[in-house]
């Protein structure tokens, strides 16, 4: 088995006469945090969604630990949080979590854990019982992160996870992440929007017309570039060129 868990070899992917990935390879090694960031538009989603299988690239390939993308073990290997929530809103919380508990095939106990420790987790253990069609859009938000880690996967793939989220949840949900890595090797990518969740980031690469512009971590990213912070690193990088 290789050391990394995602591998992508020159990925293209374009719809209708827009390129919107180009010529694009990175490699995300196990047990690594690792942060996509650039503006709207710039094709965060649309490489997640082949990372996922749930998109065919034009060209290239992608490798998730010892599978080339798309390959049915590794739906239960990943852990995905899309940006809009698929969620069943005339069942409850707990129906949701169950659904894809069983959906998984988690032993009747596992299930059970599984399902305490992500509500617990996400601070939805006392709103479990309501219907989601009355969940404010942060506890959706909530309920869809603690789906993703329903599986206990390997790998999360979480994008813009903590949009519409409060700070002090926000903060606790960031410290479950580093946990997850640090103590359970959990592998994460997330794209973010947010400047202080990509300075907790292990490595971060910074889109633009689906090109990396620049990578590395978010210390030497900003010696590099001179800059104070990650919108000056962007445009220096080059993120302003049309
Ligand atoms: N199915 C599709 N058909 C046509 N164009 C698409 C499709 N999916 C994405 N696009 C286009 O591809 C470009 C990249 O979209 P994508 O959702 O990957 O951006 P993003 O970086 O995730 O943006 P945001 O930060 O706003 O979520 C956009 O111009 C979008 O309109």
């Amino acid at each position: 088995m290789g050391s990394d868990a995602i591998s992508i070899q020159n990925l293209e992917k374009g719809f209708k006469h827009k390129q919107v990935i180009a010529p694009l390879s990175l490699a995300i090694p196990k047990g690594q945090l690792m942060g996509l960031l650039g503006p709207s538009g710039c094709g965060k989603t649309t490489l997640i969604k082949m990372i996922m299988g749930m998109l065919k690239p034009d060209k290239g390939t992608i490798q998730v630990f010892d599978f080339i993308v798309p390959h049915q073990q590794l739906l239960k290997d990943i852990g995905y949080m899309a940006q809009s929530d698929a969620l069943y809103l005339d069942l409850t919380g707990e129906e949701n979590l169950h659904f894809f508990a069983k959906l998984y095939r988690l032993p009747k106990k596992e299930q059970l854990e599984r399902v305490a420790y992500a509500a617990n987790l996400v601070r939805l253990t006392d709103d479990l019982s309501l219907k989601v069609t009355n969940y404010s859009g942060g506890m959706k938000r909530r309920l869809s992160l603690a789906i993703a880690l329903i599986q206990n996967p390997q790998l999360l793939i979480l994008d813009e996870p903590t949009v519409g989220i409060d700070p002090v949840l926000k903060k606790e949900i960031w410290q479950e992440l580093i946990r997850l890595k640090e103590e359970e090797q959990k592998t994460i990518l997330v794209t973010t929007h947010a400047m202080d969740e990509a300075e907790r980031c292990d490595q971060l690469a910074m889109l633009r017309s689906g090109h990396i512009i620049a990578q590395g971590t978010p210390q030497a990213l900003k010696e590099h570039y001179q800059a104070k912070d990650f919108d000056e690193v962007f445009l220096k990088a080059g993120g302003d060129a049309q």
